[in-house]
């Protein structure tokens, strides 16, 4: 399985929330990452044919989605980032009816339900109005109804939103086992949802592609680039300018994570980038990001 998007470009009112944005998937998972407005939601809606794009195409397997017709969306799994549910419907009542819309025969799309209900750790809830659910609960009945059909492409649109760490997790080593021989795009501007996670890392800034890699290569691109250095209260002001991902007191004082270019302070010693890192990086080059 190979998607390729090839030059996708799309305007609102005379501004670009993609440009010619070209990119190919194979197996494994992909972390759509960039902030908001990046056009994470532009490219996933472009791809699963909610809106057109203005110039470019998708192909799949080397055939445009546009002839590909209906047969495309047995194909597909997909989780809008504000999906709608039928609040009267029971949970397991939701995904039956769901299956149905997905055309799978109606044993199937019931044992398939309960298994996913497992998977997303609902199994309880079955039986309670979708409407009844909390908001991360009723984001997990919408993960189990992209997984629904099987998918061999699936697509998330900020999946975690509303998860609590532990369902993190959960949901984190659920895409990972489904992930094998398909492809999982995941979009999203939490870093820590794909740092682990993903086998490729696409960012995407202001509507470009701005680098694409493994969280290995695109950390290796960093390194020398992130620094600790340990301050005082009293000289924590003069540090303030830098670009600081992270800060921490104990009792040895500040620790500041700074990203910068050149040694920021002569005890700074360097430190091994992260994702976050890099996020940050490319962000904190003012006219890049
Ligand atoms: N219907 C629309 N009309 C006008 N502008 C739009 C429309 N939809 C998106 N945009 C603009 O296109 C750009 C990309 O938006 P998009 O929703 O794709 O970003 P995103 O990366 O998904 O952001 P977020 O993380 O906030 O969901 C933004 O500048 C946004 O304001």
């Amino acid at each position: 399985m190979k998607v390729s998007f090839e030059g996708i470009s799309k305007k609102y009112k005379g501004k670009w929330a993609l440009k010619d944005f070209s990119s190919n998937l194979e197996y494994g998972i992909y972390g759509l990452l960039g902030e908001n407005g990046a056009g994470k939601t532009t490219l996933i809606n472009i791809f699963v044919g909610i809106l057109k794009s203005d110039q470019g195409r998708v192909l799949i397997n080397g055939s445009d989605v546009k002839n590909i017709g209906i047969d495309f969306l047995s194909h597909i799994g997909y989780l809008p980032q504000y999906p709608q549910f039928y609040k009267e419907f029971t949970v397991l009542e939701f995904l039956k009816y769901m299956s149905v819309l997905k055309d799978i025969p109606k044993e199937q799309g019931e044992k398939r339900a309960k298994e996913l209900l497992s998977m997303v750790n609902l199994s309880e809830a079955k039986d309670m109005k979708v409407g009844a659910l909390s908001g991360g609960m009723r984001q997990r009945v919408g993960i189990a109804q992209a997984m629904l059909n099987d998918p061999d492409i699936l697509i998330l649109d900020e999946p975690t939103a509303g998860l609590d760490p532990q369902e993190r997790i959960r949901f984190r080593n659920l895409i990972t086992k489904f992930s094998k021989n398909r492809i999982v795009l995941l979009a999203t501007h939490i870093v820590s949802d794909i740092e682990h996670v993903a086998n490729q890392v696409i960012l995407l800034k202001k509507g470009e592609l701005l680098k694409q890699g493994s969280p290995r290569e695109l950390t290796d691109e960093i390194k020398g680039k992130v620094w600790s250095i340990t301050v005082t209260d009293d000289s924590l002001e003069e540090m303030l300018h830098l670009k600081i991902s992270s800060m921490m007191r104990d009792d040895q004082g500040i620790h500041l994570r700074v990203i910068a270019d050149k040694k920021p302070a002569d005890h700074a010693v360097h430190v091994k980038p992260n994702l976050e890192d890099v996020f940050l990086y490319y962000s904190s080059e003012g006219e890049k990001w």
